[in-house]
């Protein structure tokens, strides 16, 4: 802020950016968290406002509140709205826009009381001063303490700085501040100087920045220096399973599965993205490619979250609501809020990451070209960005996509969260994809749903399309702003606008003659038949020459439902029936041909609907003795559950309890 003009409350005008100005005041009450942070600030000339951080909340604080009474605050180029209730607030929406020292911090105390007596603060006060702040864990004072003593001390003095470098590579350590305990910790050693404690620090900073082969180096160093110490040989076990994931990607999803539970989804692994590489695509910007040939259910990608926050909630919440910066519409889910302002926290605290997460697509917000940059040492963090990235890129997802399968099989609901993962935020959307994504805990695990060549992109699904075309071309405009041209979408658009509409009035009345049967009672033989009269007309509506090889997924819903009804009426034939019409609507056209199975995923859709049709079938075909096809739909069906659920952990506990 040093080439900037102070500026008085008086004299800001409303909806207005004071560009080049600050102004500076103390706060005079508690702060008033909700997902915005409210104050009352007063300046030396006794004018108060009332001041509104948009980005903060409590929990991510490192050291208590934010903005504790008798803070002093320095807001650059600072921001007076007009509020709907008629009230006037200086808003602060990006972080690097408001500078605090904290009322309530010891050290800040101490230096305004060596400051008032007009005395010089020493280096050796300011490192205690340091010490203090660390031990009441008031790690950010700490950090600016132990700055000042290192800027303050004589040039001579190399073990003095080494000293203070080592207690604020500890200090960014447990703040969270990787790059820079890492830089610290090795500043603090030398020729002559070498300490194991330093490497152990630069270590598990190099952990947490993903630098494993770096972070095992440093545990190297330290285990040398000092071979008796344990904790240095299992940091080092840890660093190599890492970074035998990184090279090879074998996982223990075994163990991985075991550990996530309500308290803990968030898992110790490193991602594994050898089998794809970014390119640009013709038509969808950029897109994710195979590195080489993979097969049907190998492994794609396997990624940590950036941020995922543990908040799984069932429907929208009212408590959070956040309004999205630049739009008129609301994110009201509550792990959307908080997905938001971890975002802002990470970017904030650690800005070698700000660089990957620019990059990604923001949709049509407009870049001023200096989101990631660093100024006056603070990383500027574009809030409006990071909502428009986080909009165009996040996904929903379980704890566990194995327990989101067993409740989709017991018909109940799974809560979910939503969560950022920056390589498969390259991932664009096919209603026809190649891969499948699943989630354990924080790992994304993407595998192949088929075949796929070298150099082939890479497509999952946004969100399943079991709508018409109509519905999911408007769907994905409002969304995301494309017109999705996959193989489905740039046939069906073929088929005129009147057809769309006589299929979509059809479902419309197949639904309402669903619903007139009450939940959990027997449905009338009479409505069966009904229905699948009514199926057969929506099916006479899909023309031969574009449907023919193609998914129809308007008859999805319909014959899942007529799938189900013959199957809770023991009729074995029908079941078959409707079994392989799901399958045949999701597009394996001719699943069995000559008395055999034969699937074709580069056609057909692998979702928890089709793994169910086979799982109908493999029972049905039992039921009337032709063993050798049911073993094979049950195959078929397991390697789907893999796909599913992002590997084979719990197969056999779900094949049992299905039977
Ligand atoms: C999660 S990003 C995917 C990566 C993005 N293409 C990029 O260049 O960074 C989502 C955006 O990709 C584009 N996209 C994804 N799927 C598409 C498709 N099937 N057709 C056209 N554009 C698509 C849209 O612009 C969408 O908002």
């Amino acid at each position: 802020m040093v080439d900037q003009f102070q500026i008085s409350l008086v004299d800001l005008k409303v909806e207005t950016h004071h560009r080049g100005c600050f102004l500076t005041a103390k706060t005079i009450t508690p702060p008033y968290q909700s997902t915005e942070v409210v104050t009352i600030i007063e300046e030396e000339n006794g004018n108060v406002a009332q001041l509104v951080l948009g980005f903060q909340d409590d929990s991510l604080s490192i050291s208590g509140p934010i903005l504790p009474v008798n803070s002093t605050v320095a807001i650059k180029e600072p921001y007076c709205k007009f509020t709907s209730k008629g009230d006037y607030v200086i808003r602060v929406d990006h972080p690097s826009d408001i500078a605090v020292l904290r009322g309530d911090d010891p050290a800040v105390v101490l230096i305004m009381q060596f400051v008032a007596e007009g005395k010089e603060v020493t280096a050796m006060q300011w490192k205690s001063a340091g010490d203090k702040a660390y031990l009441e864990k008031n790690y950010a004072s700490a950090i600016e303490c132990y700055t000042q003593a290192i800027d303050s001390s004589s040039p001579g003095n190399l073990a003095f700085k080494q000293d203070v470098h080592r207690k604020r590579a500890f200090a960014n350590l447990t703040a969270k501040f990787f790059t820079a305990a890492k830089d610290d910790a090795l500043a603090s050693c030398s020729e002559d100087v070498i300490d194991e404690k330093a490497y152990y620090c630069a270590g598990r900073a190099a952990y947490e920045l993903g630098d494993y082969t770096k972070s095992k180096e440093f545990f190297e160093n330290a285990s040398k220096l000092n071979p008796k110490d344990s904790r240095y040989k299992k940091e080092l076990k840890r660093a190599n399973s890492r970074i035998k994931e990184q090279e090879e990607g074998m996982y223990d999803f075994d163990s991985m599965i075991a550990s996530v539970n309500e308290q803990n989804v968030h898992l110790d692994h490193a991602d594994w993205t050898k089998n794809t590489m970014i390119k640009s695509t013709l038509t969808r910007g950029r897109g994710l490619f195979a590195a080489r040939d993979i097969e049907a259910g190998e492994l794609v990608l396997c990624e940590k979250a950036l941020c995922l926050p543990n908040r799984y909630d069932g429907e929208e919440g009212s408590d959070l609501i956040m309004y999205n910066l630049n739009t008129t519409s609301k994110t009201q889910r509550p792990a959307q809020t908080a997905l938001f302002l971890q975002l802002v926290q990470k970017l904030y605290n650690n800005p070698h990451l700000n660089k990957s997460f620019f990059d990604l697509d923001g949709g049509s917000y407009i870049r001023s070209g200096k989101e990631g940059s660093v100024v006056d040492g603070v990383p500027i963090v574009d809030t409006f960005l990071v909502e428009a990235i986080r909009l165009t890129n996040c996904f929903s997802c379980p704890r566990l996509s194995l327990e989101l399968l067993k409740a989709r099989l017991a018909e109940t609901d799974t809560e979910l969260s939503t969560g950022l993962w920056r390589r498969a935020a390259y991932l664009n959307h096919s209603c026809v994809p190649n891969c499948s994504r699943a989630f354990i805990g924080d790992m994304m695990v993407i595998r192949a749903t088929c075949n796929i060549p070298s150099g082939t992109e890479l497509v999952h699904q946004y969100s399943s399309p079991d709508e018409d075309f109509i519905a999911r071309r408007e769907f994905f405009q409002s969304h995301w702003g494309f017109e999705c041209d996959c193989r489905l979408c740039a046939t069906e658009i073929q088929s005129p606008e009147a057809m769309h509409q006589k299929r979509r009035e059809l479902v419309a009345k197949i639904k309402v003659e669903v619903l007139k049967s009450p939940v959990n009672t027997r449905i009338p033989g009479a409505t069966i038949k009904h229905i699948e009269r009514l199926t057969k007309k929506l099916e006479d509506l899909h023309e031969a020459s574009i449907y023919a090889s193609l998914p129809r997924l308007f008859l999805v819903h319909p014959t899942v439902w007529l799938a189900e009804q013959y199957r809770s009426l023991r009729n074995p034939s029908k079941t078959l029936k409707y079994a392989f019409e799901v399958l045949r609507n999701f597009g394996f056209v001719h699943a069995v041909r000559e008395g055999r199975l034969e699937l074709d995923y580069e056609k057909g859709i692998v979702n928890s609907e089709s793994f169910n049709a086979l799982r109908y079938a493999a029972e049905a075909y039992l039921a009337v003795g032709k063993v050798e096809l049911s073993s094979s739909c049950e195959a078929e069906a397991r390697r789907m559950f893999a796909v599913l659920t992002g590997c084979n952990v719990g197969v056999e506990e779900v094949f049992a309890w299905l039977e």
